[in-house]
């Protein structure tokens, strides 16, 4: 077959969660998920947001979200964000929508150089995180690592964001082996579709600190689904009030969860550098 040239791609990050951005709006290039991973293999990146011409005439866009190990999620609000910043230097108005796999992203400059994405309306009842049985009540649920008597850590919320998150409640994020454990708990077969893990503290009526294990992408430096997941479900069970700052390792985001159930997430982005891909990259397997 033939392979078309090199394919420009932008490496971004939002507040330290490694994004690649690839416009293929007109481009006749598709990625499949082992495409995604030798895009990786020469980029890294926590998350690859690959851009296709819109299908729906009020989006700009039709995007699609690979993680490193070549899975898909259906959100990630850092890259999100990423993706905004990009198409606002390239000329898009001030608000503009985006389609994902979940639905339409409304993506807004905000004040300083930040971008706001609503990121919809979070889901919580057991089947839409999904968990593998029944729980009436998903404020927190019972699973629990360590001991029986003594577990290490216990009865998460979980949210879903157009993907599944599943928050532990700590005193301190440090305290814990969270690479060690988050593969555990990511694979737990609880979550049929895996989940993010985060463990978060509450340090005031509207603020948490948060660290996160993703889901397909392990450690990183922030993840602004989990910050949504971990900011409605501290208002859900009255740790925080509906609008907080999250502090995550590498940055703040601040998230509100308006009285319409939207969630709105605010925060930096910031550019490192362009580069170019083979167009084999693209190319099936032989
Ligand atoms: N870093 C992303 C989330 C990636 C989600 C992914 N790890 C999954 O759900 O598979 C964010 O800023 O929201």
């Amino acid at each position: 077959m033939v392979v078309s040239s090199s394919i420009p791609y932008v490496k971004m990050n939002g507040i330290g969660n490694e994004i690649v951005v690839l416009d293929l709006r007109s481009r006749p290039e598709t990625v499949t998920a082992e495409a995604a991973r030798a895009i990786g293999a020469r980029e890294p990146f926590d998350q690859l947001m690959v851009l296709y011409a819109p299908r729906r005439p009020d989006t700009l866009a039709f995007m699609r979200i690979f993680n490193i190990d070549g899975s898909e999620s259906f959100a990630c609000g850092n890259g999100t964000r990423c993706v905004g910043t990009r198409l606002f230097d390239a000329g898009a108005p001030s608000r503009f929508f985006l389609e994902s796999r979940a639905g339409l992203l409304r993506v807004e400059k905000a004040d300083a150089g930040l971008v706001t994405v609503d990121m919809g309306e979070p889901r919580f009842a057991w089947n839409d995180i999904p968990l593998a049985e029944p729980f009436a009540d998903t404020r927190a649920i019972e699973l629990q690592i360590g001991p029986i008597d003594a577990p290490i850590l216990h009865s998460p919320s979980v949210a879903n964001i157009g993907n599944p998150h599943a928050i532990f409640w700590v005193d301190d994020v440090e305290a814990y082996d969270l690479a060690a454990i988050g593969p555990m708990l990511e694979n737990h077969p609880i979550f049929p579709e895996r989940a993010n893990i985060s463990l978060a503290h509450v340090t005031a009526p509207d603020a948490l600190t948060l660290k996160v294990w993703e889901r397909g992408a392990g450690l990183t430096r922030a993840c602004g689904s989990a910050a949504c997941a971990a900011a409605v479900s501290a208002a859900r069970t009255r740790r925080t009030g509906r609008k907080v700052r999250v502090t995550l390792p590498g940055g703040d985001l601040v998230i509100d969860w308006t009285a319409e159930n939207r969630i709105l997430m605010t925060g930096a982005t910031e550019f490192e550098h362009d580069g170019l891909l083979p167009g084999a990259i693209f190319a099936p397997a032989a």
